[in-house]
């Protein structure tokens, strides 16, 4: 008989499938092409605890079942919600969330649209995206009010902010993740959803496997981490817009890049270790003159470039430090270790800042440019939630250069 979890640990490779494109649960970044969300981190840990390496398989919503079929993974950690169409073939997990439909819209508008009947009336304007459960939902529920099909994801939110539609209905997580993406919308009663989902990991047909993974989910439920990952999925710094062109996408890695500090600061403060570790640092701009002279980069640009990245970084370090030592804050739980995780992560980024910087070196020379990168970096720096240190991250390139 099958014996799945035997595999895995005789495999050493767990296989976990993800689709990529729903936060807050699992994202592919289009700037790192990197997984990241609540689900990413939740197959980390899986992976951490049965002891084997983490593989992650790309699946996508109408392939998912097909692929299942086909025997590509042992599990699927996307935000898939539990239903019995699925469980006619495959196993579901415990839940580890709850969720159902609720509305979203301006804030200043929230008491118009608190019951389905209020939102079910002509002269509202109520925007969906086509295709999925939240579609369905709609066309099952409004007899009365304006219907409008919108199919980017991207921008739906941005039509209810700037009143071309009223209101949205979908899982509740994520009308939370939206208004804090956009402080103008209000999620409405996102604790009392219209109607009731669960979400689950899909498994094969395995119950030992199952077993296994059920009593993990457990743990993650009774010790907190479930609610952890999702505060801190639910507060990240969402890329909301994909860079449009190589000045963008340099900004946006160093974004990226920062982006990691907090995580090195709360390992740090767990280990009561120095934020600046001057061997590491050296190591770094060693690799990195090599990798600029391969990329026909000028080591000295590479230089000054690093050297003001890792500058930012410590000062996000130490603004975070200060203010949880002002605090008194305790212990972090479920950070991800430095050396294993976070280091190979920034070393990766050290690889796409020099193909940026490769990519960006004709701009950077040229005096005749510097207005527009002033200008790119001037409106990127109040983006970031870094202040000072994103100031000090692009000074080498603004600064004119021998
Ligand atoms: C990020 C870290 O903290 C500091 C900043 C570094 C960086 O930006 O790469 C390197 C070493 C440390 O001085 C780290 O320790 O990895």
């Amino acid at each position: 008989a099958e014996d799945r979890l035997a595999d895995i640990l005789a495999r050493g490779t767990v296989r976990i499938a993800t689709t990529g494109d729903y936060q807050p649960f699992s994202y592919k970044n289009p700037v790192t092409h990197e997984y990241e969300g609540l689900d990413i981190d939740l197959g980390r840990q899986l992976a951490r605890e049965l002891g084997v390496k983490l593989e992650w398989v790309p699946t996508s919503w109408p392939q998912l079942m097909a692929d299942y079929e086909a025997g590509k993974f042992d599990i699927v950690m996307s935000g898939v919600s539990i239903n019995l169409e699925r469980q006619k073939k495959a196993l579901f997990s415990i839940p580890y969330l709850k969720d159902g439909k609720t509305p979203i819209t301006r804030c200043t508008d929230a008491q118009r649209f608190q019951t389905l009947a209020q939102i079910d009336q002509p002269g509202v304007n109520v925007i969906v995206n086509p295709g999925g459960t939240n579609e369905k939902f709609a066309r099952s529920h409004l007899h009365h009010a304006r219907l409008t099909v919108y199919p980017d994801n991207t921008t739906i939110f941005e039509q209810i902010a700037s009143g071309k539609a009223d209101v949205m209905m979908t899982d509740a997580i994520e009308t939370r993740l939206q208004a804090k993406l956009r402080p103008a919308l209000c999620a409405i009663h996102p604790n009392q959803p219209f109607t009731y989902s669960e979400k689950a990991l899909l498994l094969p047909n395995d119950f030992r496997w199952k077993a296994w993974v059920d009593q993990f989910l457990h743990q993650a439920q009774a010790r907190g981490t479930l609610d952890r990952l999702q505060t801190r999925w639910l507060s990240w710094p969402w890329l909301t817009q994909a860079p449009q062109n190589d000045l963008d996408t340099l900004l946006a890695l160093m974004n990226e890049r920062l982006k990691l500090m907090p995580d090195v600061a709360r390992y740090k403060w767990n280990e009561q270790s120095a934020i600046e570790d001057l061997a590491r640092e050296k190591t770094i701009l060693a690799d990195l003159v090599k990798q600029a002279e391969a990329a026909k980069v000028s080591p000295s640009l590479a230089t000054a470039f690093f050297k003001a990245q890792i500058e930012a970084a410590k000062m996000v370090q130490h603004q975070l430090t200060d203010s949880w030592r002002q605090q008194q804050a305790s212990r972090f739980e479920d950070i991800p270790d430095l050396k294993t995780e976070i280091r190979p992560r920034l070393d990766a980024l050290t690889s796409q800042l020099i193909d940026a910087l490769a990519r960006n070196q004709t701009t950077l020379a040229d005096p005749a440019r510097q207005p527009l990168i002033e200008s790119t970096a001037q409106r990127w720096i109040p983006q970031t939630q870094w202040g000072e240190a994103a100031k000090t991250a692009s000074a080498p390139l603004l600064n004119p250069r021998p």
